[in-house]
């Protein structure tokens, strides 16, 4: 394969003119009367229909609400002025409601400890601790989880505004009192559960109930959709309240920035964008720059753009997208009850997470306690983070016994976007593998460029984060740690589009201390009739396929 194939080259972007600030938008009545069935003091079982529902008197959070019907509203309304409408109607919010406490948040804090509202700009604790959103779970649990489960199912692939997202299907869950007219949704989430079926049996040492959850197969290419649309839908109202927020800004490795910027452009939100230099992939680094975000390629490393774009959101009214805002994570924990949902609410064994800046391991725990905490299912499955070896500070962390925690300078890793030494939710990680029972594991460069190499030679399309998942998968199998009937759903986090140079580079055999034991580089033939055949009838004897080579 041509060298120049794999050559490719990363120029520091321009930055590019911010969208305009959208106009502000009238806010929402809250002073209607609670519309039955929320009335009454439950828990409630209802009867759920999807029979087609009647604008004039449907409660529009009810599983009704969510049907489709021909004529539902006027022609010249919108899915967007249809919620709205229907939300004036009735009071939207039902009583729930949610705000930031500290890190980790206790069922039984109350007014009186300390909390913010969601409508406050706050990153942090007093004390310096990470926040965490408490739903009001009182409130949430006069429905019991029958009621849960069947207005959740009743949303799937509706175009009703906004269930028609997976994230915000379960709004009531998410951001219970935002509008719907504030809601930025590119209709996010609702990904594939993809039954591993050969990768399993052949890979795997026989499983046979593994799935892999596509979170990757998503608008922007990876799991971070879910959580940037309830972040950017916060902001959208906060900038409608009036608050000084001139933009939105993260620090990334590659798919934040990616989500932020796609968000941003479709609320004209500027958006401002920490990444370093030659650290990330070419397909993430075009995603803001065709986006309309500002770009800022920085000589350092993920860590370090992180600690500036700290300093930069204290600083100036730049509203700070990472996972260490809280409101991230509520998106991102709709994939573990959309896995639930799949299942029909029978709980997997193990679920396995690549991890970097861990977010998203303390997300999957979150969604699946409140489904058993609500009573949807009655337990939760046993987490695994998975890490490279190159970037481990969680890994060594576990090694230790839970000692302290030290971070690490993370070194180069095919799995660029957890190239990452300081993870800023480490609380959380230890939190959530504390209470799931879990583990965590380790991938070096080469493992999960095979195991990711295997994913593709079984028809998917992997990531290197994958990569790092399926190879936690396959070291705690073969270890008997998970079982051969144990139902396993590995999480996929991003497209294995976004890293095409690193499957080029492994299957050109390009890449020093590595074997390569899966390549399938191409054959150069000569474009006639005879070499065409002289090349396939040596192959078909010899019984040589890219299939065969494997096995
Ligand atoms: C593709 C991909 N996989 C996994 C992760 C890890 O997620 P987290 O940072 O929430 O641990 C990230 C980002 O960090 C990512 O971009
Ligand atoms: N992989 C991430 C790293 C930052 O993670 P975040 O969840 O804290 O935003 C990225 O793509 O930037």
């Amino acid at each position: 394969m041509a060298a120049s194939f794999l050559a490719f080259h990363q120029s520091p972007a321009s930055p590019l003119r911010p969208l305009p600030r959208a106009s502000p938008l009238p806010l929402p009545n809250p002073s209607r009367p609670l519309p039955s069935p929320f009335r009454s003091s439950p828990p409630h079982r209802l009867a759920i229909s999807c029979s087609s529902s009647s604008t004039s008197s449907a409660d529009p959070h009810s599983p009704a609400a969510a049907a489709p019907s021909r004529h539902r509203r006027p022609p010249d309304e919108n899915i967007r002025e249809e919620a709205c409408r229907q939300q004036n109607t009735y009071n939207h919010t039902h009583g729930f409601s949610a705000r930031y406490v500290p890190f980790p948040s206790s069922p039984a804090s109350n007014g009186g400890e300390e909390c913010y509202s969601l409508d406050e700009i706050v990153y942090r604790s007093r004390s310096g601790v990470l926040l965490d959103v408490q739903h009001d779970m009182a409130a949430l649990t006069k429905f019991d989880g029958a009621y849960w489960k069947a207005l959740f199912d009743s949303r799937v692939g509706r175009t009703t505004w906004p269930y028609g997202s997976g994230v915000w299907s379960k709004k009531e869950w998410v951001l219970p009192e935002i509008d719907p007219e504030h809601i930025v949704s590119l209709f996010e989430g609702n990904s594939n559960l993809f039954w591993a079926e050969r990768f399993g049996k052949e890979f795997v040492l026989g499983m046979n109930d593994l799935w892999v959850k596509h979170c990757g197969i998503s608008h922007t290419g990876s799991f971070k959709d879910l959580g940037m649309t309830v972040l950017v839908s916060q902001v959208n109202r906060l900038i409608r309240l009036g608050r000084p927020i001139v933009g939105v800004g993260c620090a990334s490795t590659g798919d934040t920035s990616a989500a932020l910027s796609a968000y941003c452009a479709a609320a004209g939100i500027p958006a401002f964008v920490f990444l370093p230099a030659d650290r990330i992939s070419i397909a993430q680094l075009v995603q803001p720059i065709a986006n309309g975000a500002y770009v800022l390629s920085l000589d350092t490393d993920f860590d370090g753009c992180m600690r500036l774009i700290r300093e930069v959101t204290s600083e100036l009214p730049i509203y700070l997208a990472n996972s260490l805002n809280s409101l991230r994570l509520e998106g991102q924990k709709t994939a573990a009850i959309e896995i639930l949902q799949q299942f029909d609410w029978e709980v997997p064994d193990w679920v396995i997470v690549p991890g970097g800046n861990l977010g998203n391991i303390y997300a999957f725990y979150k969604g699946f306690e409140m489904c058993r905490e609500l009573g949807l299912v009655d337990r939760i499955p046993r987490l695994v983070c998975a890490q490279a070896a190159n970037a481990n500070p969680l890994y060594l962390h576990y090694k230790s016994g839970w000692a302290d925690f030290k971070p690490v300078t993370a070194s180069s890793t095919f799995a660029s976007a957890i190239q990452i030494g300081d993870p800023v939710s480490i609380d959380r990680a230890v939190f959530a593998l504390q209470s799931s029972d879990g583990i965590v594991e380790e991938a070096t460069e080469e493992e999960l460029m095979d195991a990711m190499t295997k994913a593709d030679l079984t028809g998917m399309f992997a990531c290197p984060h994958t990569g790092v998942a399926l190879t936690a998968l396959i070291k705690l199998r073969e270890k008997g740690i998970i079982g051969k009937t144990d139902r396993t759903v590995v999480i996929s986090t991003a497209h294995g589009l976004k890293f095409a140079q690193s499957k080029v580079a492994y299957h050109s055999k390009d890449i020093s201390d590595m074997e390569c034991h899966f390549a399938n580089p191409p054959v150069n033939v000569k474009a006639d009739f005879g070499s065409v055949m002289d090349v396939l009838k040596s192959v078909l004897k010899n019984k040589i396929s890219p299939v065969n080579t494997m096995f």
